[in-house]
């Protein structure tokens, strides 16, 4: 997929020009991308937009209608713009697998290269990967609160725009989500295309039953019926027996119904129980209105009988307290060989300097015990003490007989994929093995236990002296 090099705010080109007139542009740049929140007030992160932002980066070139616009603009010279002709990036990017569990504060994509083209790329990067790791850890959470059932994207038409709902579909999947109703989306990336139908269906017939016996009538084999037009269990359910009972008597097997209304709990369990007693145990009972991990969770403790759950608005949104937009940052770490840092008053904000390693520690059955952040040249092992960067006196030892293992790899360099791009399978199954090794009180939807994001001890010195060095300066 093509995204142009005018994706971009227009500060990006007018410090690109800035830097180019400056002698600039060739000092060797690294920048972070993080949160500094995890979404939805949770205890975890899905990362996704990874394959994306590749695509954009391996991709990034200006073509001459792109330029002829920018020259029209009548703020740029002609040098700059013939800059632009050749301009590329050349760079490398260290970033975990896509479909990881991350947390704030970790440095997911790190892009080293050239000032300008490393400074170009924020807004892409960000625009990517911020809204494709909040809809994946949206639909992680609503995965997870299906426990088990499967989940269908429906969000196309709530979604903000067309390439929102194309990127929600994707990231939805990164995060577990089985398929979609979004057609394009099918195409472009593969997924599984999956839908019943509207209510202004049963509205175009005479009557409901006319409306089910059509829709069966074209597809025998996948017909699943939206019940609640008029009565739900007065009319909508008797009807669908009806037609479960035709298309029996013709070798197929009804699919489903759908439920779009009401109390989905209480329906689903009556519904279950008139189609175990026409003899159609099989029939899958799906659910859909306004659903979110919350509303399912609620549905499963009053014990309803839903198989499959179709999620829109919710998802395509990510919506809910914390949701709406992820706050991503990218932030210069080091130039020209000197680490950089933003100091703030308030030491949860200040940025952690310098190329660093991203480690995660684990326990002897493999759960996940915390993640460090070290040196690229510092070695840890368990009896290492790490700091909490945002309250230093805290500290923690890396206990005896755990596993660290570096949870970044260089993904790009000179401006080339070191390997293929993954399936989207491999990512969804990736982000569901890893929630998998979480410790459980994370996972909680509400106050959950906060994974330790810490310090080595050398980044943590390093961290300190260039704090004193600044308010030295500034003092
Ligand atoms: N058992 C349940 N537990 C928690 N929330 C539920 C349950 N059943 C449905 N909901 C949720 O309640 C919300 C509102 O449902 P409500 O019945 O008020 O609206 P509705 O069925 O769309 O109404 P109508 O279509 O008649 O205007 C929806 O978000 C739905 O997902
Ligand atoms: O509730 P969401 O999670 O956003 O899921 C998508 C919604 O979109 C459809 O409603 P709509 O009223 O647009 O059309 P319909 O006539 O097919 O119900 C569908 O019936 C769902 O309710
Ligand atoms: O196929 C469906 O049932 C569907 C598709 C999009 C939105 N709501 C429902």
């Amino acid at each position: 997929m093509r995204y142009p090099p005018l994706l971009t705010d227009f500060y990006e080109l007018t410090m690109l020009a800035g830097y180019f007139e400056q002698g600039m542009t060739r000092k060797r740049a690294v920048f972070d991308l993080f949160f500094r929140k995890n979404p939805f007030e949770g205890g975890y992160a899905v990362f996704a937009g990874l394959e994306p932002a590749l695509d954009y980066l391996e991709g990034l070139a200006f073509r001459p209608e792109e330029l002829a616009y920018l020259h029209g603009l009548g703020l740029f010279k002609p040098e700059f713009i013939e800059f632009l002709r050749e301009f590329r990036f050349r760079g490398t990017v260290t970033a975990p697998p896509e479909g990881s569990v991350v947390f704030a504060n970790e440095p997911l994509l790190t892009v080293e290269g050239d000032l300008a083209e490393a400074q170009f790329v924020e807004t892409a990067l960000l625009t990517i990967i911020n809204f494709q790791t909040l809809v994946a850890t949206k639909a992680a959470r609503i995965v997870r609160s299906a426990a088990g059932a499967p989940v269908i994207e429906f969000g196309l038409r709530r979604a903000h725009g067309p390439d929102g709902g194309l990127s929600c579909a994707r990231a939805a999947c990164v995060g577990g989500v089985c398929s979609t109703s979004n057609v394009q989306a099918g195409m472009i990336f593969g997924l599984e295309v999956r839908g019943t139908h509207a209510h202004s269906w049963v509205q175009a017939f005479t009557d409901e039953l006319a409306a089910f016996r059509a829709y069966a009538e074209v597809f025998p084999a996948a017909t699943v019926l939206l019940v609640d037009t008029y009565d739900t269990l007065h009319s909508g359910i008797p009807n669908a027996i009806t037609v479960a009972r035709e298309l029996r008597a013709r070798g197929h097997e009804l699919r489903g119904i759908r439920l779009d209304s009401g109390d989905l709990a209480y329906l689903s369990r009556e519904g279950r129980r008139m189609f175990d007693a026409a003899g159609f145990p099989g029939v899958k009972i799906m659910a859909s209105n306004e659903l979110d991990e919350f509303v399912i969770e609620s549905i499963r403790a009053e014990g309803g009988r839903i198989d499959m759950y179709g999620v829109g608005t919710r998802l395509a949104t990510a919506s809910g307290v914390g949701g709406g937009a992820l706050g991503g940052v990218y932030k210069l770490v080091e130039l020209a060989a000197m680490p950089r840092m933003k100091v703030t008053s308030d030491l949860a904000k200040a940025t952690v300097p310098g190329r660093k390693r991203l480690m995660r520690v684990y326990g002897a059955g493999g759960e996940m015990l915390q993640d460090v952040l070290c040196l690229e040249q510092d070695r840890l092992t368990a009896g290492d003490t790490v700091y909490d960067p945002a309250h230093p006196l805290q500290r923690t030892v890396l206990p005896a007989g755990c596993l660290l293992r570096d949870l970044r790899r260089v993904v790009m360099r000179d401006g080339q994929r070191n390997e293929p791009p993954e399936p989207l399978f491999t990512l969804s199954a990736r982000s569901r093995e890893e929630l998998d090794r979480l410790p459980p009180g994370c996972l909680r939807l509400i106050n959950p236990h906060r994974y330790k994001v810490s310090l080595s001890e050398r980044l943590h010195g390093v961290r300190n002296e260039l704090i004193g060095q600044l308010h030295c300066r500034e003092g």
